[in-house]
């Protein structure tokens, strides 16, 4: 048998976290939103080849395009917080066009392999996805266990987990390379699952 590969090398693309980003009462009210729509989440789709597609080997999660009432002032807070992001991830100053958002819902089993946010297809004009904040949300004592989200190292094998705490704000280039650990929850209720709002700023 082959030694094992080297661990922990590589260089990793800058992150951020911030612990209770929103107002105590605005996180509460997303996650009951969430919680509350259960009937109208669908399958997370990927880019693959060019092809938006759903394949649950590669991600496993439940998504939801809107967040109804929630939207004007998460997406204020996105933009708010995305010039002084670009400055610390070391990206120069950019005018917002956008903030794409997308409520996710990852039950037991649930997972996302390894990937960047910023789509690349050949002939299109580039993925204008610069930023990507998470926001973690579920109910506490946190229901669930796994489900971090991994920073991998460019082009190395180390790798630096985030655990998805209710109200924490994970923040990073789109284009760092990222996965989400599989998820234990012995729940089945939807109301347990891990539940993210994920926000990508366009330039
Ligand atoms: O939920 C997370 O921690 C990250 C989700 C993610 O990587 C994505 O939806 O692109
Ligand atoms: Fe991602």
């Amino acid at each position: 048998m082959r030694a094992a590969p080297p661990t922990g090398n590589g260089r990793f693309l800058p992150h951020y976290t911030q612990e209770s980003w929103l107002p105590a009462a605005l996180a509460d009210g997303v996650l009951g939103y969430a919680i509350g729509n259960e009937g109208q989440f669908r399958s997370g789709s990927i880019l693959h080849n060019g092809t938006i597609m759903v394949d649950d080997t590669i991600r496993q999660v439940s998504v939801l395009e809107h967040l109804g009432p929630f939207h004007a002032p998460v997406a204020e807070a996105a933009l708010a917080a995305a010039p002084g992001l670009a400055a610390r991830f070391g990206i120069p100053a950019f005018t917002a066009s956008r903030v794409e958002i997308e409520l996710a819902a990852h039950g037991d089993g649930a997972h996302f392999q390894q990937h960047i946010d910023t789509f690349v297809v050949v002939n299109q004009r580039p993925n204008p996805r610069v930023l990507t904040l998470v926001l973690y949300l579920n109910r506490q004592p946190r229901p669930f266990t796994g489900g971090a989200l991994r920073f991998h190292a460019l082009g190395g094998t180390a790798t630096q987990d985030i655990a998805p705490d209710h109200n924490r704000l994970a923040a990073f280039p789109s284009i760092a390379p990222h996965s989400v650990q599989r998820l234990t929850c012995s729940s089945r209720a939807f109301a347990d699952r891990r539940f993210a709002v994920n926000m990508w700023i366009h330039r």
